[in-house]
């Protein structure tokens, strides 16, 4: 016994105790915060969340590993004999030995994360009346065989992503990060999978002009390839057909990428005005190397789903009139693996990166606000609207 009462109270006693940590508010209010500090926070707030008592022995190493990720090894004092509840979060903490602050911040997200799919309900069925998937206005959302399906769904406008759309996606993917399937499919509905970043989005010029529009624009965009970066468990792209802009860019933040040959790849930054995004200035030229990205990324070249293929882009092409039965019928065979060591596994291969690829992603959003309000961004996209310029 150490001394913590089990109840709800004390929960939320051992929350507040935690969030009052003066290295706690210091690295709130840091102007600059690191991506894994960004998802470090988010997991406080999830285990706020928690609905059951995650019991002592989980409630004490999730102190021991915050500590340790905010003040690093213990070195304070071992606590009197008497003193049960602090000589047993001393020992936990204490216990941690010299693993670094990154270590102790990674396994306390990752304990909070399983601690939160616990409890998550399990689905069984795919959407249902009053499910808040089905409240979707641009995108559907199923889970069915363990796979969380995301669709984006505005084929009218080949699935041009709107500002509406990004926010959908977003939550979609907070949901399928939580939920209880084993893996997360993004695809389009109709001919295209997406012709990226709706143009409109930039006609919108609210009273405060364009300046807080591009400002704007960068914090979305930030916000929208944070959740791509940040996912928890495998994320597979269905790519049904032609993928434009950020379609393809984000590629490169995906596990694996099967394309039917009827997909084509472009990013036509310069031809637009703009500048690379979706972290694809450091996925790309890692990928297959800074010749041949600076051909898509500056030349605006056009790939066919084969060529995409030999350069890492895709993982794997299939005749189109067979597309869908070969890919899901892979898919659901995935879908039967265990949840959790897909998921960790995912996490080892990322998360080395995660930290740079924020840091790019971030740049890149810099960049791209100062573009948008360029001539040669503002001319290429009033020559869409007008002439219809198409790529
Ligand atoms: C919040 C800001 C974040 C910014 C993120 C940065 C992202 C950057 C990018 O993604 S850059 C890439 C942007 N995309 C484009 O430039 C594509 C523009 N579209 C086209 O060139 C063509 O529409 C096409 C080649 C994709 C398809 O041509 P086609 O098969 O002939 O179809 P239509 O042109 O008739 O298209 C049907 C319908 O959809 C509308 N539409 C298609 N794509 C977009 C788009 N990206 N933005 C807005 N609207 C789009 C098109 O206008 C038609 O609408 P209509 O029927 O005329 O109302």
């Amino acid at each position: 016994h150490i001394g913590f009462h089990i109840c709800p109270q004390n929960i939320i006693s051992f929350y507040r105790l935690i969030q009052s940590f003066p290295a706690v508010k210091l690295h709130l209010t840091g102007a600059v915060m690191r991506a894994t500090e960004v998802e470090f926070d988010k997991a406080k707030e999830h285990l706020k969340t928690l609905k059951n008592d995650p019991g002592n022995d989980t409630k004490l190493r999730i102190y021991a590993l915050f500590k340790q990720a905010t003040q690093g090894s213990c070195s304070s004092p071992k606590p009197g004999m008497l003193d049960f509840v602090n000589k047993a979060k001393w020992e936990a903490w204490n216990s941690l030995g010299n693993i670094s602050k990154e270590d102790a911040r990674q396994k306390y997200v990752d304990l909070v994360g399983t601690l939160i799919s616990s409890e998550a309900p399990i689905q069984k069925e795919a959407t249902t009346a009053g499910d808040p998937k089905s409240s979707y206005q641009t995108l559907q959302v199923t889970t069915e065989n363990n796979i969380t399906t995301i669709l984006l769904n505005r084929p009218e406008k080949k699935n041009a992503i709107s500002r509406k759309m990004y926010e959908e996606i977003m939550q979609a993917l907070e949901q399928a990060g939580k939920d209880d399937s084993v893996l997360t499919v993004m695809t389009g509905s109709g001919d295209y999978y997406c012709s990226g970043n709706d143009l409109s989005n930039f006609t919108q010029v609210g009273a405060e002009g364009v300046e807080k529009l591009a400002r704007d624009s960068g914090e979305l965009l930030t916000r929208y390839v944070s959740h791509f970066i940040d996912f928890p468990k495998p994320l597979i792209a269905v790519v049904n057909g032609p993928a434009v802009g950020i379609a393809v860019t984000g590629l490169g933040l995906f596990d694996v990428v099967y394309a039917t040959d009827r997909a084509t790849f472009h990013a036509p930054f310069s031809q637009l005005g703009q500048s690379p995004e979706g972290c694809s200035s450091y996925t790309f030229p890692k990928m297959m190397g800074t010749a041949k990205a600076n051909e898509i990324l500056l030349f605006n070249k056009k790939l066919t789903a084969a060529q995409a293929c030999d350069l890492g882009l895709v993982t794997e092409v299939f005749p189109d009139n067979t597309f869908q039965q070969e890919v899901w019928k892979k898919l659901r065979a995935y879908a039967k693996l265990p949840k959790d060591s897909l998921r960790y596994s995912k996490q080892l291969i990322r998360g080395m990166e995660k930290e740079k690829l924020h840091a790019v992603n971030a740049q890149e959003c810099v960049r791209l606000q100062e573009r948008w309000l360029s001539e040669e961004c503002m001319n290429a996209i009033m020559s869409f609207f007008q002439n219809k310029s198409k790529l």
